[in-house]
Order: C-alpha cells, then structure tokens, then sequence
C-alpha cells in the first residue's frame, strides 16, 4: 500500500487542496476504500447499476427507493464536490425494480487538477461493488442545429479531447486487475441500451436525439470558433465530463449507457453570441428532472 494513511480505520478525505493521499491506481487501496463504503452501509444486495448524475441531474438519484445515502465526506480518498448541482451523496436503494448504487455528484477534471484516473474513482469502487451497467449522464451545450434546449441526446459516441491530450485515467502504472493495458473504445455506448434507450423515450413521448458528446477540459465553455471546430469533427453536445469516467468502465468490462442533457445551445458566430452560464445549466437541468428520472427508470426496468 503507497502513500495510504490508515487513521483509525478510516482512510483520509482528501486534503483541502482537494488533492488526494490516495493513489487511485491502487487496485487495493481502492479495494480499502471500497470496505469502508461497504461497511457503512447496510447493501441489500449487490447493486447491478451504477449511476452518475450530471449538474443538476441529482433527481436521479432523489428517485431513488429505501435509499441509503453515505456522503462523500465519509467516504475516505473521495476528494470535494464544488460544483454547484452535484450533491456529494453515494446513493444506495431500488429504481426501476433493481439494486443500485448512484453518484449524486461526479469529479470534474478541471476541479482537481486534470486527474482523471483520481475523477473517475467513483467508477472503480462501483465495479468492486458488483456493478455490470453504467447509466452516466451530464449537462452539455448543443452543437447539432437540430437540437433544442432541453433536449436529451443518448451518447453514440464520444470525442474525449483530454484523453487525446495525454490525459487519461488509464496513463501510469496498470494493475491488471482492472482490466488491460490498451483497451478498445471502439463501442463503448452499449448499441444494445442505445436502442432501447430510443425505444422508451418514443413510448414515453421525451424529445430524444443520439449523438457524439465531446469532452471538453473546461472549466470555461467553448469559444464560438472552438464551437465550430467541433462541429467540423462531428460533435453533436460539447461538456467537461463523462469520456474519464467511461474509458475506466470500458476497461473494467462495465458496459455503458450515456445520455446528455441539452442545457444552452453552443455559441458558432462571435458576432452573434450569447453568454453561457451555469445557473442557465442548472436551470435547464431543474425543468428535466422528472423526465430524466422516468427516462432512467424505464430504462432500468427493461435492463437484462
Ligand atoms: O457534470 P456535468 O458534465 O453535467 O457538468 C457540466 C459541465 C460543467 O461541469 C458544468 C458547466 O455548466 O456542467
Ligand atoms: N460546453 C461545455 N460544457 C457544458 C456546456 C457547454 O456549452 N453546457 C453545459 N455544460
């Protein structure tokens, strides 16, 4: 065990740096982790679906049925939520008829120094809790002229542009215990969910798109001119999240669903732009909350 203080059998927070002690690719350190969550919490059973709510999506894990919920200040190595709309709260109970465990907040890169193998934690305590299925979700500025604010967009396909950059979860020493050293990310949004992900959203009459989401580093949003840059490559929602948190499923053999929700429609001419701000995200995100919840149910109905 590197660098992980044990203090009275809890394992430390982050410091107020918000950098962690820990070293999250420390397949054992998590597995320490991962007792300690386990340990505070009485599991019904194993969760079958792990969940990541984006800004203002915490109703996700509101939804939730005989919830169990254990802040993330308790639980050690998860570094602060500082951003406004993501809760702090790990989420154990039933949606949609199964067991699930839900992050009511997630860890932007650009809140911790652009480590994404520390942001994507949440994912690897997930996968040794017992997950098989990923359900993420995030706010995002839509680029496709076809979209409307208040959109939701299944994930197709992702642009992960700080993984392209050199920063990935997976750059640095590879346990094999979480899976291999390259991984393929040649399908990484399960086809399968995606179809009946589009399938519940026309029984359920939600406004639905699919597309290609690109990650971002952030924190400032996107520039008219990097707007249309991303629009030339394929982009069809541009955030800051969600690429880390996928590959680290991906490798651990976690498959995944992903959908965006349309907050703002992206900036393309600097002479016709319009501000973007996060209260605008949360808002956004307030008024889709009860569909994004049903969305999410029904799909967890039907998971296999
Ligand atoms: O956690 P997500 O990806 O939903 O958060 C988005 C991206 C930024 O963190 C923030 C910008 O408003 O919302
Ligand atoms: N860009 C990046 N991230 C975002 C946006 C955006 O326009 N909207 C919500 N999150």
């Amino acid at each position: 065990m590197n660098g992980l203080h044990v203090q009275n059998g809890h394992l430390p927070n982050g410091n107020s740096h918000g950098l962690s002690m820990f070293d999250p690719r420390d397949y054992d350190e998590l597995l320490q982790i991962t007792d300690v969550v386990r340990n505070q919490v009485d599991l019904k059973e194993t969760p079958s679906i792990g969940i990541i709510c984006g800004s203002g999506l915490g109703d996700i894990g509101d939804c939730i049925k005989e919830p169990q919920v254990l802040s993330y200040k308790k639980i050690p190595g998860f570094p602060s939520t500082s951003v406004v709309g993501h809760k702090g709260n790990m989420i154990f109970g039933y949606l949609g008829g199964k067991y699930v465990v839900c992050m009511q907040g997630r860890f932007h890169p650009y809140e911790h120094g652009m480590d994404l193998a520390l942001c994507a934690t949440p994912v690897r305590v997930m996968h040794q809790l017992g997950i098989k299925t990923l359900i993420v979700s995030n706010a995002a500025g839509g680029v496709n002229p076809a979209f409307n604010y208040g959109d939701l967009m299944v994930i197709k396909d992702h642009i992960f542009m700080p993984g392209l950059c050199g920063f990935s979860p997976l750059v640095g020493i590879n346990d094999p215990r979480f899976g291999p050293r390259f991984v393929s990310i040649h399908d990484a949004y399960d086809i399968n969910l995606r179809r009946l992900a589009l399938t519940v959203a026309q029984e359920e009459n939600i406004r639905i798109q699919e597309g290609i989401y690109v990650m971002c580093g952030g924190p400032q949003y996107e520039s008219p001119a990097e707007v249309m840059y991303f629009k030339t490559v394929g982009a069809d929602a541009l955030g800051m999240s969600t690429c880390h948190e996928v590959t680290v499923a991906r490798q651990c053999g976690i498959r995944v669903f992903g959908f965006s929700l349309i907050t703002n429609i992206a900036n393309t001419d600097a002479d016709n732009s319009v501000e973007v701000t996060h209260e605008e995200v949360l808002v956004a995100a307030k008024e889709a909350g009860f569909r994004a919840c049903s969305f999410v149910t029904k799909i967890i109905e039907r998971i296999e």
